[in-house]
């Protein structure tokens, strides 16, 4: 079978190099691309490593020649909800100017297939739950507004230059490669479940739960977590799918289930066996109360089915990686 070329933007992060490391367990050449802003080169387990910015359209025309990429998968963002409401510069710059910058270098080069990381972000407020493709999408934060933004401009690129994209619009990633090589370290920590991991290691001597009146049964944020190795497959199956000359497309990406930050902290305590102090703090600015998929498009259209459905089951491979990995990646060193 005629394999493709993949062009990975962002593939040294922490969803980024789940979904390398699926590619290359299926023989793809892999190129990634990363700037090490937030990524660490120790986390790419193979393929070609480049280290430049996916803005920078001279390197990216090169990369594509050089060789041969027919199709990108594009996760290089900022992605941190309450940063992109302090920093919304950041994130236009970032997700918007270089991803329009990055795409047009695309077609440029010829390349007709794109899978863009996009997120549970563009809805806003659910008006129902859970959540499927046809709601309206009024982003509550800057950074789900860039992502919705890139979405409607794959959608001009593909009228005027024939680009195919499948955007997967996640909900929230978590947990980490059950084999315990790569996992979740980001610098600063913003994510709820490395948090708590970090309290449950001695790291952090508390953990805030941000919000306690909210429209939910226990007051605090419902949020669909799936697994990070789940996530990588159904970029596999969105690749083969446009390999496939299949239409572009929009597939929500969750277990379909919410759970609670209390319900969180309660999982976490009861897989790892440890206690760590819980406080209640105000909301986090641009946080939706509820964010819950429904998934059955990716069921129906793309056989996609997630192997780990159960929250603890998340939980037990990310403590799996945080207890045998306390301080994360070795550090990026220059010229490496
Ligand atoms: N983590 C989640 O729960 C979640 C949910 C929905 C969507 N997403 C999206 O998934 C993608 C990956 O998220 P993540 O959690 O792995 O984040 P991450 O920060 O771990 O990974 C992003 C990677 O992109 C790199 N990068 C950033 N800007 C770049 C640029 N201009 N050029 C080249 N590299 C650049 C960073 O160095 C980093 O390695 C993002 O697009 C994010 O918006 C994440
Ligand atoms: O110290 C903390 C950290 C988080 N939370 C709450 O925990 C939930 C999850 O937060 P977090 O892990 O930061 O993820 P989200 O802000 O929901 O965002 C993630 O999930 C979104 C999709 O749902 C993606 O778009 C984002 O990129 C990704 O970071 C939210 O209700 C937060 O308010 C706390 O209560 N205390």
């Amino acid at each position: 079978m005629f394999m493709m070329n993949v062009l990975v933007t962002g593939g040294a992060g922490y969803i980024g190099s789940h979904v390398v490391k699926e590619l290359l367990k299926r023989d793809y050449l892999v190129v990634t691309l990363d700037n090490l802003s937030k990524g660490h080169r120790d986390a790419v387990t193979g393929g070609v490593f480049v280290q430049g910015d996916c803005g920078d359209s001279v390197l990216v025309g090169e990369l594509v020649k050089q060789y041969r990429i027919n199709a990108v998968v594009h996760l290089a963002a900022d992605s941190l909800v309450g940063e992109s409401m302090t920093r919304p510069d950041k994130y236009c710059r970032n997700n918007l100017s270089n991803g329009v910058e990055f795409l047009t270098a695309l077609v440029q080069a010829g390349v007709r297939q794109f899978i863009l990381s996009s997120t549970a972000a563009v809805y806003g407020e659910p008006e129902y739950t859970p959540i499927d493709e046809a709601h309206t999408t009024r982003p509550i934060n800057v950074y789900g507004g860039t992502k919705l933004m890139l979405e409607q401009i794959l959608n001009w690129y593909e009228q005027a230059f024939g680009l195919r994209y499948v955007a997967l619009r996640y909900f929230n990633a978590a947990g980490a490669d059950p084999e315990g090589n790569i996992g979740e370290d980001h610098d600063p920590e913003t994510h709820l479940i490395p948090l708590i991991m970090q309290a449950a290691l001695g790291k952090r001597d508390k953990i805030t739960i941000y919000g306690t009146d909210y429209p939910t049964p226990d007051g605090t944020c419902l949020r669909d977590y799936i697994h990070v190795s789940d996530l990588a497959v159904a970029h596999i199956l969105a690749l083969q799918a446009l390999e496939a000359g299949a239409a572009s497309a929009v597939y929500n990406l969750g277990n379909e289930r919410g759970h609670s930050v209390r319900e969180v902290v309660d999982a976490v305590r009861r897989v790892t066996g440890q206690d760590f102090t819980v406080e209640e703090g105000p909301h986090r600015e641009g946080d939706p109360a509820v964010l819950v998929a429904s998934s059955r498009k990716i069921k129906e259209c793309l056989n996609w089915q997630p192997r780990y459905g159960e929250l603890e089951d998340i939980i037990r491979t990310a403590w799996a990686w945080h207890s045998s990995h306390p301080g994360g990646y070795p550090k990026n060193k220059p010229g490496r």
